[in-house]
């Protein structure tokens, strides 16, 4: 092989982006990890250092545009350079029917999933556009953001944001050879889902576990996803095999929304 091409994974301390980063690795990137948790974030490193992972990590927060730009100078530093940045840091926010949304709440929401999403494309785009060698964005998108759910309102409308921005970035970036592309998970077990459940048992009247496997039910495969499964996806998209594609937002949920 090669140079090793470098991928940057925001929110990758654990979940989804941490499985994105593990599969990542066994296909020969160097990594990137970033996440707000520093604590989990230098635990997840040291546990990628011991299984030969050519790894780093940056605690940054991606609303904050100084530290997108400090993740993306951390990583070329380390590494050289950026070849794949993904935007995977999301929040659910707080489950509530819109009648019944905390202004504070949605500020949260729309910071970390839309502005987080911005300066995380703006600072990946603006290193490859430097480097002249393309690049792939990719980002974090749901299901939430191909059909809204209920009691997930504000959620569901930064999802369809990513949709609009991965559209808007993949247009204004093609003449740089640098792709955009978004995975759209469906119900994937950590902890996101966990405190879903937890939230949704107030409004929905539901016991612990029992929100979680209802909309499980609603799946055609018949099992939640893993943050593996995801990954799946997210390796293809970081590969030469998606050069061709761009602007796309790709559901990988077991077929629970059908396009
Ligand atoms: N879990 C699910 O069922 C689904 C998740 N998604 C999306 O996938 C992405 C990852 O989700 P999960 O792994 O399930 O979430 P998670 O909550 O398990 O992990 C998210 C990670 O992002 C970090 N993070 C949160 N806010 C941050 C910020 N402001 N700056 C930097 N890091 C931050 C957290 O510390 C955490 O380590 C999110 O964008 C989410 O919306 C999409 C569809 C389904
Ligand atoms: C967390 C999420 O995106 C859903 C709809 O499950």
């Amino acid at each position: 092989m090669g140079i090793q091409k470098v991928a940057v994974i925001t929110g990758s301390a654990q979940g989804i982006g941490r499985g994105i980063a593990e599969r990542l690795a066994k296909d020969g990137f160097s990594i990137v990890l970033s996440d707000l948790n520093e604590e989990v974030l230098k635990e997840t490193e040291k546990e990628f250092k011991n299984k030969g992972v050519n790894v780093t990590s940056f605690v940054g927060n991606v609303t904050k545009p100084e530290d997108q730009e400090g993740l993306v100078k951390h990583a070329v530093d380390t590494f050289g350079n950026v070849d794949v940045f993904i935007n995977n840091a999301g929040v659910e926010g707080q489950v509530a029917p819109l009648t019944a949304v905390d202004p504070k709440a949605v500020d949260f929401t729309l910071d970390v999933n839309i502005k987080g999403v911005i300066y995380g494309i703006k600072a990946a785009a603006n290193q490859m556009k430097k480097q002249g060698t393309g690049g792939k964005i990719i980002n974090a998108c749901s299901i939430a953001g191909q059909e809204g759910f209920e009691m997930l309102g504000v959620y569901s409308a930064t999802k369809f944001a990513v949709k609009g921005l991965t559209h808007v970035a993949a247009k204004e970036l093609a003449p740089f050879k640098i792709t955009v592309n978004s995975y759209c998970p469906g119900i994937v077990g950590t902890g996101m889902w966990e405190r879903l459940d937890e939230k949704m048992m107030e409004h929905m009247g539901t016991k612990k576990g029992e929100a979680f496997a209802k909309f499980t039910q609603g799946i055609a495969l018949g099992r939640p996803q893993t943050p593996e499964d995801a990954a799946n996806l997210v390796s293809f998209l970081a590969s030469s095999d998606s050069d061709y594609i761009t602007g796309q937002n790709i559901l990988t949920d077991g077929g629970m929304v059908f396009n």
